[in-house]
Parts: C-alpha cells; structure tokens; sequence
C-alpha cells in the first residue's frame, strides 16, 4: 500500500483538521489538542498532552478521552495519507497501563489495510517517549464516505465555514464539493 501521490511526506506536520475538532481544534479549550506529524511509510506519530481537564480517576486519564485520542490520530491517518473522507465505524482499545496527567502519550499510528470503502489502522500510545512503555493499543476500522455524509448530517453552515477555510491553505487540499 502506498499514500495517495498528493499526501504530504514524511515529516510533515499536519494541520488541526477543524479547529473546533475535540481531538486537534485550537478553538476547544479542553480539547485534547493533539499534533500529528507524517512519519515513514503509511505510518502518522501524534502527541497528547494529558491535563486536569481529561481526568477519570483522580490524576489519571479518562479511558474515554484517550480513546478519543486514537480516534484522531488513527482518523488523522486515513484521512492525510489516503486523502478520502471517512469515518469511524468501529474502535477498539486496549489500556494496558495508566496514563497520569502531565505524561505525552506518543501514538504511532499505521495503515494496515483497505478493502473496498473499509479502511483499517492501528496504533500504539507509549508514555513520555517514542520509546517509552505502551500504555494503550488501538484498531479502528474506517469507513469511505462521500463528502454528503457532512452535508447531510451535520451543519451545512459550518461546513461552508470549513471547506473555506482549508480552500485558503496555501497546500493542495482535497476536492471539498459539497
Ligand atoms: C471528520 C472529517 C470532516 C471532513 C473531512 C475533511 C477533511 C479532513 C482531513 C483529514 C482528516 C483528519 C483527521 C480526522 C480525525 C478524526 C476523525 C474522527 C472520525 C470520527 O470520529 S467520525 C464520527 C463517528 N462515526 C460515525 O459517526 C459513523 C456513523 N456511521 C455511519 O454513518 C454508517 O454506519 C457508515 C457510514 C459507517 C456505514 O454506513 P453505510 O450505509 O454507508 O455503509 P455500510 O453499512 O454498507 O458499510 C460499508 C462497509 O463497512 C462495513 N461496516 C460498517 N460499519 C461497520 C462496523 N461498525 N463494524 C464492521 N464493519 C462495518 C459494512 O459491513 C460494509 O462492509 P462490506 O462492504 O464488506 O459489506
């Protein structure tokens, strides 16, 4: 399998894809605020930062919200290297070890494969360091759509707003037709 030929290359930083996205928007201020930058291959590394606003447990991570996390950064894969819109339709965690807050998971995540619209990847958190212990495990599998999906089922304004706004990054973005 290889990126789509426009996919940005390795080392890249990818931009928040909408900035009021709760995985990577600026404008969600206890969001997860994630980075993700393209790595070899069809591989994307991203960072969370873990702070008081994403707690369970007191000091610990909610399980809920570093799902979250793979969900971006696995939907973050598919979505730069593949350069298709689609959408999560199913996630699985593992959490193998506790997430404090302050500690930067390193999630490296990969696509592993496409069959017909479905699209799967997977992904490894590790604490404090690419090399650090795996805290979390993830797979997802993705689903193909067309950009009606946003237009049919989400706010056709803000869509607007948004198709806009990626119209006006100086690199070529997808055609966002609605
Ligand atoms: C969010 C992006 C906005 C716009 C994009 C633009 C730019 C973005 C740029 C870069 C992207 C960067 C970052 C993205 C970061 C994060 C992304 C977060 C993504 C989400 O967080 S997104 C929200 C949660 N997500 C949903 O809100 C989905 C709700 N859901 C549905 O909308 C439908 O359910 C749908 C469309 C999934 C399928 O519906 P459908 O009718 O179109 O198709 P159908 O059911 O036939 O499925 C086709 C084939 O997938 C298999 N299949 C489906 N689901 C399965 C499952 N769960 N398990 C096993 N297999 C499954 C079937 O078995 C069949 O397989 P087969 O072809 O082999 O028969």
């Amino acid at each position: 399998m290889e990126p789509h030929p426009d996919a940005p290359g390795p080392g890249s930083k990818l931009p928040q894809h909408y900035e009021q996205c709760f995985g990577c928007g600026d404008e969600v201020d206890a969001g997860l605020h994630i980075r993700s930058a393209v790595g070899d291959g069809m591989v994307v590394h991203s960072t969370f930062t873990v702070t008081e606003a994403h707690q369970g447990a007191p000091g610990l991570a909610h399980g809920g919200l570093l799902a979250c996390a793979f969900d971006e950064a696995l939907g973050s894969t598919v979505g730069n290297l593949l350069r298709r819109p689609a959408v999560t339709g199913k996630l699985e965690t593992d959490f193998r070890r506790p997430v404090p807050v302050g500690s930067t998971l390193h999630i490296a995540a990969k696509l592993d494969g496409v069959a017909g619209r479905k699209i799967y990847a997977s992904a490894e958190g590790r604490l404090d360091a690419d090399d650090g212990p795996v805290a979390v495990r993830a797979r997802g599998l993705f689903v193909s759509v067309d950009f009606t999906h946003f237009t049919t089922h989400g706010d056709v304004n803000a869509l607007e707003k948004f198709r806009a706004a990626r119209k006006a990054r100086p690199e070529k973005d997808w055609d966002i037709n609605p």
